[in-house]
C-alpha cells in the first residue's frame, strides 16, 4: 500500500506535502518522494528510505512551489530499486509527473500497447511509469496545448477503459494544474480537502483523511470511485464521473490493517470499524468457545490495540498490554523480505513477563498472513510463563493473493492457504485459535456507511472483481513475485539502470 498526496495552494507547498507523507508513513517504508513546479520546471526529490531520511533540508530549500505532489512507496511490482521511487516523470504531450497508489492488472499488455501501438518507452518495470504514459497518450489523443477540463476528463475515460487493476492517482500536469483520480472499483481511498487562506482557496488530495488534519486542511469528501477532479493551477475546482459503470468496493483490508485508525475511508472510520470487529469477534468466541478459561487479553501491538480492548470488554475480562513495541522499529508486514520480517518481530516486540506467568492469555491480532507474527508471539509469550496460549484474528483466513496493491503475491506464502483451522492453529502453535467470519468483518465495517454494498475481499475469498484474474496470471505473479525472487532481485536492484536523479547522494 503506497500512500499520495497533492496540494494545490497559494503559497510554498512543500513542507505541507512533507508533513503529509510523515502521517502516511505507515502506508510504505520503502521509499518517498515529493515533486513541485516552480518556474515551470519540476522539482523532484525521491530515493529509498523513510520520509525523515529521504528530505534533508538541502531538498526542502529546493522544492519550491505552490503546487506539488508526494509519495511513499511499498513496492507492489518492479523492484524495489531507487529508479522506481514515485512520482514518476514524463516529458510528453506536456511535462506530467504522477504518484500511485495500487497495482494495475493488465501492466504486461500495457506495456506491450504502448511500445507497440502508442510509441512509447517506460525504462523501468513499474506498473505506475505504464500508468503514467498510458495518462500521457491519453491526453494527448484528447487535448491541444490548452487542454481545458473537458479534454482531461475525456483523456481519464480512456485510462480506465484500458487499465486494469486498482489505482487512486495523483498528477500535476505542467502549466495547468493537478489531476487527482481513483479506480472504477475505488479500490484503494482517495480523500479531498480545502483549507481557506487569505489569498485564497488551496486543495489538497491524499490516500487518508488523516493527512488532511496533519496539515490543517478540512475533509471535503472522499474521491468517487472512477471520479476524477482536477485543480486548476489558479484554484479552479473541477469534476467529473468518468467511468462508464462504476462499482464502489473499497479494500477491506485497510480497515484490517493498512489505515490508520484516525483517519475515515468511505465515510466509515477506520477505529469504529476495528472496535466492531473486536465487539463481533468477543461474541464468537464467548459461542464457539463455551468452556472459556482466559484469565486476560493481550493485544499485538500496534494494529490490534483497539480490537483487543474491545474483545476483552465483551468477554469481561481483563486487557493488558503484555508487549512492549520499540517505536523506533516500523511496520513488519510491509518490510521488503521474509528475513528481515522475521527478525525484525522480536526487535520490535518484547513480552512483560508479569503478564503472562501463570495465565491463559487470549493474543489478539488484526490478521495472520505469514503467520510471521503470530508464531514468534507465542513463543514468546509460552517463554514467559504463560499457561495456555489462544489466539484470535479479526480478519479471517487469508487465504489467496493480493493483485490489487498489498504485496501478497503468493499463495504458497500465506500460512492459511490450503488450511483448515486446526491446521494453522499447529503450525503457530497456538493451543486454540479462532478466525472472524468474512460476513462478520464485512457487517464491522460496512455498517458505517450502508452505501457501501460490496468490498474488495478477495485475500479471503478469492474472487478478483476486475474479472481478469486466473489461475495462468496467479502463477505468474508467483513465480516473479515470491520471496526467493524478490530476495535476489532486491539484492540487485541498485544495480537497475537510473535516470538522474538531482541531489539523489
Ligand atoms: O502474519 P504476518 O505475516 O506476520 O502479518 C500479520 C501481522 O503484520 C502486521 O503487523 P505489523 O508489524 O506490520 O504492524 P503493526 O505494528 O501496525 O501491527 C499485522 O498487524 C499483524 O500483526
Ligand atoms: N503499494 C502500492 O500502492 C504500490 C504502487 C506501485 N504498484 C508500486 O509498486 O510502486
Ligand atoms: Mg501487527
Amino acid at each position: 500500500m503506497c500512500g499520495i498526496v497533492g496540494i494545490v495552494g497559494k503559497s510554498p507547498v512543500g513542507q505541507s506535502i512533507y508533513d503529509a507523507l510523515t502521517v502516511l508513513q505507515h502506508r510504505g517504508q520503502d521509499a518517498a518522494g515529493i515533486v513541485t513546479i516552480s518556474d515551470n520546471t519540476f522539482r523532484l526529490r525521491k530515493a529509498n528510505g523513510l520520509v525523515k531520511d529521504v528530505f534533508h533540508t538541502r531538498h526542502m530549500h529546493r522544492l519550491q512551489g505552490d503546487i506539488g505532489i508526494g509519495h511513499i512507496r511499498y513496492p507492489t511490482a518492479g523492484s524495489s530499486s531507487s529508479s522506481e521511487a514515485q512520482p514518476f516523470y514524463v516529458n510528453s504531450p506536456f511535462g506530467i509527473s504522477l504518484a500511485h497508489n495500487g497495482n494495475l492488472t493488465n501492466a504486461d499488455e500495457l506495456k506491450d500497447w504502448l511500445f507497440k501501438t502508442a510509441r512509447r518507452h517506460v525504462n523501468t518495470t513499474s506498473d505506475s511509469e505504464l500508468l503514467l504514459n498510458i495518462l500521457g497518450h491519453e491526453l494527448q489523443e484528447a487535448g491541444g496545448i490548452s487542454l481545458t477540463p473537458d479534454e482531461i476528463f475525456t483523456a481519464v475515460a480512456n485510462v480506465h477503459e484500458r487499465v486494469r487493476g486498482a489505482y487512486a492517482t495523483v498528477a500535476l500536469i505542467i502549466g495547468h494544474g493537478m489531476l487527482a483520480f481513483r479506480d472504477p472499483n475505488g479500490i484503494r481511498p482517495m480523500v479531498f480537502g480545502k483549507r481557506e487562506t487569505e489569498t485564497g482557496t488551496e486543495y489538497m488530495v491524499a490516500s487518508e483523511s488523516v493527512a488532511l488534519d496533519a496539515c490543517d486542511f478540512e475533509f471535503v469528501r472522499d474521491v468517487a470511485p472512477g471520479e476524477a477532479i482536477y485543480f486548476s493551477e489558479d484554484g479552479q475546482l473541477h469534476s467529473k464521473q468518468c467511468a462508464k459503470a462504476p462499482n464502489y468496493s473499497p479494500c477491506i483490508f485497510e480497515f484490517v490493517y493498512f489505515a490508520r485508525p484516525d483517519s475515515t475511508i468511505d465515510k466509515m472510520s477506520v477505529y469504529a470499524s476495528r472496535v466492531e470487529m473486536g465487539r463481533k469477534l468477543g461474541q464468537r468466541i464467548a459461542q464457539v468457545w463455551d468452556d472459556l478459561d482466559i484469565d486476560v487479553v493481550i493485544p499485538i501491538p500496534e494494529t490490534s490495540n483497539d480490537i483487543a480492548l474491545r474483545i476483552a470488554q465483551q468477554l469481561e475480562v481483563p486487557y493488558r498490554q503484555g508487549f512492549v513495541k520499540n517505536r523506533y522499529i516500523g511496520r513488519t508486514f510491509i518490510m521488503p523480505g521474509q528475513e528481515m520480517r522475521k527478525k525484525s518481530v522480536r526487535r520490535k516486540l518484547n513480552a512483560i513477563g508479569t503478564e503472562f506467568k501463570d495465565k491463559n492469555v487470549l493474543l489478539v491480532d488484526d490478521s495472520i498472513v505469514r503467520g510471521t507474527t503470530s508464531e514468534q508471539i507465542i513463543e514468546m509469550a509460552r517463554a514467559a510463563g504463560a499457561k495456555k496460549v489462544y489466539f484470535a484474528s479479526a480478519a479471517p483466513e487469508v487465504r489467496f493473493p493480493n493483485v490489487y496493491g498489498i504485496d501478497m503475491p503468493s499463495a504458497n506464502e500465506l500460512i492459511a492457504h490450503g488450511r483448515e483451522v486446526e491446521d494453522i492453529c499447529e503450525q503457530i502453535g497456538a493451543d486454540k485459535l479462532i478466525f472472524q467470519t468474512k460476513d462478520d468483518l464485512i457487517k464491522a465495517v460496512g455498517m458505517h456507511n450502508p452505501e457501501i454494498t460490496q468490498f474488495e475481499t478477495s485475500v479471503f475469498d478469492g474472487e478478483y472483481l476486475t474479472n481478469d484474474i486466473d489461475q495462468g496470471y496467479l502463477e505468474k505473479l508467483d513465480a516473479a513475485r515470491n520471496n526467493e525472487v524478490k530476495e535476489t532481485s532486491d539484492k540487485n536492484a541498485d544495480s537497475i539502470l537510473d535516470l538522474h536523479n538531482e541531489g539523489a547522494s
